[in-house]
């Protein structure tokens, strides 16, 4: 039997943990408080979508929107891991999307009922290529992008981000022990937008990877 191999992690099943409302101007945009603690929703291994095959609208929205965001991919698990140490825990990176079902996500804020429906139904979640912990050096500082049929919507600095990455995995790992493959998604800039069926989403990491999804319906 061959070793399992940390750059097909999504095939492994393991948790994807999101952080909300990481930038200021994404929050500011869908007029949500600035969060003084990490903002927190989970998606199963079923939300993963590799290029090759479509993004599903779900059959329940009409208001389906795309968020560019750092995926980060654990490689060494462990519980209440503290800063100083996290980036030994992180094997890499991915590009992600976090699809969210704006119009339902609003709907469950509005009801104090949970983001299920809105984040976590299957293909909300695009990852590019596993992209080696080398490859990006500095996470804190790298340029993310998204345009829906060739135009830019959003475009937007991991600089920007409140809770950086150690404290991310410091704070998460308090609450959720991490494993090997867990993936964190960092949270999103400003710009975020409606797609519709047909369209074509290209995102990317500044020298780094692209990648392509087309949105569809299931038929
Ligand atoms: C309001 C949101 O959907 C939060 C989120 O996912 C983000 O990236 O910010
Ligand atoms: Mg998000």
């Amino acid at each position: 039997m061959s070793a399992r191999n940390i750059a097909r992690f999504w095939e492994w099943g393991r948790k994807i943990i999101c952080v909300g409302r990481n930038y200021a101007d994404h929050a500011i945009e869908l007029k949500n408080a600035i969060p003084s603690e990490p903002v927190l929703f989970l998606k199963p291994p079923s939300a993963y979508v590799r290029e090759g095959s479509p993004i599903l609208l779900p059959f329940y929205t009409s208001n389906l929107h795309h968020e560019v965001e750092l995926g980060v991919v654990i490689g060494k698990g462990g519980t209440a891991i503290p800063q100083s140490s996290a980036m030994e825990h992180v094997a890499g990176y991915v590009l992600c999307l976090d699809m969210t079902a704006r119009d339902i996500q609003d709907e469950c804020k509005s009801k104090g009922l949970p983001w299920t429906l809105a984040k976590a139904f299957n293909t909300s979640c695009p990852i590019s290529d596993f992209i080696p912990k080398e490859k990006i050096p500095n996470p804190g500082s790298i340029n993310l992008w998204l345009k829906v049929n060739d135009i830019v919507k959003q475009n937007g600095s991991t600089s920007q981000i409140i809770f950086s990455i150690p404290y991310l995995i410091n704070y998460i790992s308090e609450i959720i022990s991490l494993e090997e493959g867990d993936l964190i998604l960092t949270g999103t800039p400003k710009g975020v937008s409606s797609v519709q069926e047909q369209d074509e989403l290209q995102a990317g990491i500044d020298g780094i990877v692209t990648m392509t999804f087309k949105v569809d319906r299931k038929s």
